[in-house]
């Protein structure tokens, strides 16, 4: 512990010779043949593979063999190292990736025979936190399943027994999609009470059958054990020791039962937007929109981001028949080699009187200090310290910065993080407000045409020969012909001009007025087809052309019955007059100021006085 006392004074690990990627090989429990083995003759660095008449190596800052236990992979990852990391503010990240069956859980959690990694960090944390005064440790457990986090922690039954107070119990909570999901972090104080809670939380883990393994766990599992050791300057370091068991990766159609296809689906989906974020710190270029591609990556962002240090263990099968899933395994490892751990001190101000508060309470026994709730986020004042889906790049801050720029910085970042929001609402909304009025015009429009072309079939089709020897009528037959070609033309161009406007739309100053020239576009084509509709059923359109139900309009016409409206109310007869009238007054804004849709309007007028002129 002389290199944790020695971090917390304030001088953050920029780097340590931690093991990044390793792989362990499962023993192969079966007399099936394999196809992959550990060179341990190469100081445990290189996995063989055979692939066909090939044998491929593959090399590794370490391989453990199947023969090779939990213990010594905690020894040679520097577990006791990565804790003291943990003690000095780092957030520590250890991952288990892997097809499903090849040991994620084994190593993780341990079995009845074994102890995990977790079993042992645990262990290494409290006897840690035993040699320096004023510790405190917390933890939390939870599992994630497509777009649903589940808190696995049950601490009823240390509540019951006394262990655990209600003051130790702090909740945390994530908003997914319109979801709100809460866990519990609980204050520990002994190795043995945060096992206790830990085995609790594997049992209440979602588990199923997988193709591979009868006791597959459906879930991404997260463990997170919070360090608080009080630092120099009257500042705390706070560092966060994560474990994660990721469900394994399998092909959904292999999976034996229904429900573990769906499991399978969205476990494969997680797992692909993880790749990506591990893609991205690969080539070093994380983006803060990979935390918003899944709820896994929203949970691990906070312990995967620059300043983090991460050790990822790929767990392979030797089998030949999972072959092709290992050496996809042994890709990502090669690839992940890259990732490059900046590791960074983090810490929060407290006051002189908190911190020696916290040192008198202190009590590793497990004595009643936790009366006024001193968890890392009530006496750090930070309301959502190192939890997922929240700002914390203000944790980063060094202890030479005032508190006077720390409250400025964190206040900046919460208004500027409020602002994103507001942003990113209104321009959704914004976007389907748009894609629904697009829909709509683009469908009156549709109407429009096929209605203009109604009328060009009826003026120039049988009803031309009906009119006979009339000149007059014939060349008002034709005009209004013309003129519905001429709607055509124009809407179409208007087509075209609205698709334009909404291009521009990305420019703000003009996103307002498309939206506006849109909407005044929607009223006019809705306008436009109610018209249409109420012509069709005027009795002027007695041709050999017209549809059932407007001969059957026409026809009550005809008999002295009232016509029906096309909002299905009765309509006493108007004059012509009347009716002109009638359209002068709905004439939409557009119109009347003698837009790009003059033609259409025409056309309209001069086929509803044709009309009267026929039935005169
Ligand atoms: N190194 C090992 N030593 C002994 N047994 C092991 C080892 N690795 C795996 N096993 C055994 O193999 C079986 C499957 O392992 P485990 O459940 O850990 O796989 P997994 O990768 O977590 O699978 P899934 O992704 O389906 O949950 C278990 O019975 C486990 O005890």
């Amino acid at each position: 512990m002389a290199r944790a006392e020695a971090d917390v004074r304030g001088l953050p690990m920029k780097s340590a010779p931690f093991v990044s990627v390793a792989v362990r090989i499962r023993p192969s429990l079966c007399e099936d043949p394999v196809s992959l083995w550990a060179d341990l003759e190469s100081n445990a660095t290189r996995v063989c593979c055979h692939r066909g008449y090939l044998l491929e190596e593959y090399e590794f800052t370490r391989v453990f063999g199947p023969d090779e236990e939990n213990r010594k992979l905690f020894e040679d990852l520097q577990g006791p190292a990565l804790t003291d990391s943990v003690f000095s503010g780092v957030n520590e990240t250890l991952f288990a990736y892997g097809q499903t069956g090849s040991g994620k859980t084994h190593t993780i959690f341990g079995s009845a025979s074994e102890l995990g990694l977790l079993q042992l960090f645990v262990r290494q944390v409290f006897q840690g936190a035993s040699h320096v005064e004023g510790v405190s440790v917390h933890v939390c457990c939870y599992e994630v399943l497509g777009d649903t986090l589940t808190d696995l922690v049950d601490s009823s039954s240390l509540l019951a027994e006394g262990s655990l107070t209600e003051d130790d119990i702090v909740y945390d909570e994530l908003f997914i999609k319109t979801q709100r999901c809460r866990y519990q972090i609980c204050h520990v104080r002994s190795a043995e009470q945060c096992l206790s809670l830990l085995h609790l939380a594997r049992r209440r883990r979602t588990s199923g059958v997988s193709s591979q393994n009868s006791d597959s766990s459906r879930s991404h599992a997260m463990v997170h054990l919070f360090v608080q050791t009080p630092g120099p300057h009257e500042s705390s370091a706070i560092g966060t020791l994560t474990l994660v068991d990721l469900a394994g990766t399998e092909k959904e159609h292999e999976n034996p039962s229904e429900q573990g296809r769906k499991s399978a689906r969205l476990l494969n989906t997680s797992l692909c937007s993880l790749n990506r974020l591990l893609r991205k710190l690969q080539m070093g270029c994380l983006e803060e929109s990979e935390r918003r591609q899944s709820v896994l990556n929203k949970c691990l962002w906070e312990y995967l981001r620059p300043g983090c240090g991460i050790a990822l263990i790929f767990c392979v099968s030797p089998l030949l028949a999972h072959r092709s899933a290992s050496l996809s395994t042994l890709a990502m490892a090669t690839d992940s080699k890259a990732i490059h751990s900046q590791r960074k001190s983090q810490f929060i101000p407290v006051s002189p009187s908190h911190v020696a508060e916290a040192r008198v309470n202190f009590s590793p026994s497990g004595a009643p200090h936790m009366a006024q709730n001193r968890t890392p986020r009530s006496s750090s004042r930070r309301p959502t310290f190192g939890m997922p889906g929240m700002e914390e790049e203000a944790l980063t801050l060094g202890v030479e910065d005032t508190g006077h720029l720390q409250r400025k910085d964190r206040s900046e970042r919460r208004r500027y993080e409020r602002l994103r929001q507001e942003v990113e609402r209104a321009h959704e909304e914004l976007s389907n407000d748009n894609q629904s009025l697009k829909r709509e015009c683009e469908s009156l429009r549709t109407l429009f045409v096929r209605q203009q072309k109604q009328q060009i079939d009826f003026w120039t089709g049988p009803f031309l020969e009906m009119l006979g020897e009339q000149p007059a009528a014939q060349a008002m037959a034709k005009q209004a012909a013309t003129n519905a070609r001429e709607a055509i033309a124009a809407v179409r161009r208007g087509g075209d001009e609205s698709e334009e406007l909404i291009s521009r739309r990305q420019n703000p100053s003009v996103r307002q007025e498309s939206l506006e020239t849109l909407r005044s576009e929607l009223d006019y084509w809705r306008e436009m087809a109610l018209s249409l509709q109420r012509q069709l059923q005027k009795p002027g359109t007695r041709s050999s052309k017209a549809t059932p139900e407007t001969r059957s309009s026409s026809q009550r016409s005809e008999s002295g019955e009232r016509s029906i409206g096309p909002e299905g109310e009765a309509q006493p007869g108007r004059s012509p007059k009347e009716r002109r009238k009638a359209a002068r007054a709905t004439e939409t804004p557009q119109r009347r100021a003698g837009g790009g849709t003059h033609a259409r309007s025409d056309s309209l007028r001069c086929d509803s006085e044709l009309n009267e002129t026929f039935l005169k």
